[in-house]
């Protein structure tokens, strides 16, 4: 059988810009005031298919990954080991195993679109308005807003959690029930756990999109479909790994806060300290989930990262 080569028309190595989306070669340069040409990345805000790839990109993640979630979230909250928090799945039974899978698919899929498609709207405003400012700052701006945003949907994080702890359910038996459950409490019980998740997404954002274009431009120079699709799996698989594990700590506090329901609301730090003291002031079982996460993290934002690309080249 014919062996056809799928080749890409040939592409100058992947720009230097944060966002180096090679889509983005793809759209006519915008004419400015100044009669200018812009680089091809910042025409057409309002573009919608942005919206769509992230969309599309986290559907395909959860669902590959969620059986993986649980069991690192098991660690994150009770400090256990992963042989035992398989066995506590094991315990709860299958027909468990995908208990609590339906906000995460509403949230995630909701927040990446926002992630990715913000970003790319954000970036070319502020490109446009604050021309003078550095396109490394008005990128890291616009990463930081389109994080923000996604807070927005937090609740759905916030039930999450409840859904996958085994302290809840007796409580609950799906998400519908979970929702109602919180409301006699106020909407502030559905923010619970905003603060970390604030600081999480910020974070995560501004060194995702500001490494991935470098990041890229380091992998062999990719000519086809399946060579592009193996180094954006590699580039975001990377970027996962390392800011899942630098944003750990920050989510076994969001998972402590987001279980409780109902009393007082306490900080970030002041949670952060009583778990440090209940986990004998130690780094490993503060990390207990940490490898997990790890490889998980790696697996679905290298998922995450060649879905969006790849749809990117096709829609
Ligand atoms: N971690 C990263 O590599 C990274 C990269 C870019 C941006 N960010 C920012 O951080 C935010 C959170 O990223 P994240 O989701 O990787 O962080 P994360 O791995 O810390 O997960 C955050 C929460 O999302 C849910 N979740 C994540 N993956 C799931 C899955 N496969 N199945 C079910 N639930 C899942 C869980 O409730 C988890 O506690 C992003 O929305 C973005 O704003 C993170």
């Amino acid at each position: 059988m014919s062996q056809v080569k799928e080749t890409l028309p040939q592409r100058g190595k992947a720009g230097s810009t944060m966002m180096d989306s090679e889509a983005h070669e793809k759209r006519p340069p915008m004419l400015t005031s100044s009669n200018q040409d812009l680089s091809p990345h910042i025409a057409g805000v309002g573009d919608m298919k942005h919206y769509l790839c992230g969309y599309c990109a986290a559907f395909n993640n959860v669902a590959i990954t969620y059986p993986v979630q649980k069991i690192l979230f098991r660690q994150q909250l009770y400090g256990i080991k992963t042989r035992d928090a398989v066995l506590q799945l094991r315990k709860d039974g299958f027909r468990n195993l995908y208990r609590g899978i339906l906000p995460p698919l509403m949230q995630k899929t909701t927040t990446l679109a926002l992630m990715f498609g913000l970003y790319e709207d954000l970036s070319r405003l502020l490109h446009k308005h604050v021309s003078s400012a550095p396109e490394f700052a008005t990128r890291s701006v616009a990463a930081l807003l389109a994080g923000t945003t996604e807070a927005i949907l937090t609740p759905f994080e916030r039930v999450q959690t409840l859904l996958q702890d085994h302290k809840h359910h007796d409580k609950f038996t799906n998400t519908y029930q979970a929702f109602r459950a919180l409301r006699c409490h106020g909407i502030a019980e559905y923010y619970r756990g905003m603060v970390p998740i604030l600081f999480r997404n910020g974070f995560g954002n501004v060194l995702f999109f500001g490494l991935r274009g470098p990041i890229k431009e380091r992998l062999p120079t990719a000519t086809t479909y399946s060579a592009h699709l193996v180094n954006d799996f590699i580039c975001g698989g990377v970027l996962g790994a390392m800011l899942g594990f630098l944003s750990f700590p920050i989510n076994v506090v969001k998972a402590r806060i987001q279980s409780q329901i109902g009393g007082p609301f306490q900080s970030l730090p002041m949670v952060f300290k009583t778990i440090w003291i209940e986990r004998d002031r130690k780094l490993i079982n503060l990390f207990r989930g940490a490898h997990l996460n790890y490889h998980r993290s790696l697996i679905s934002w290298g998922i995450i990262n060649a879905t969006y690309e790849f749809l990117l080249k096709i829609v």
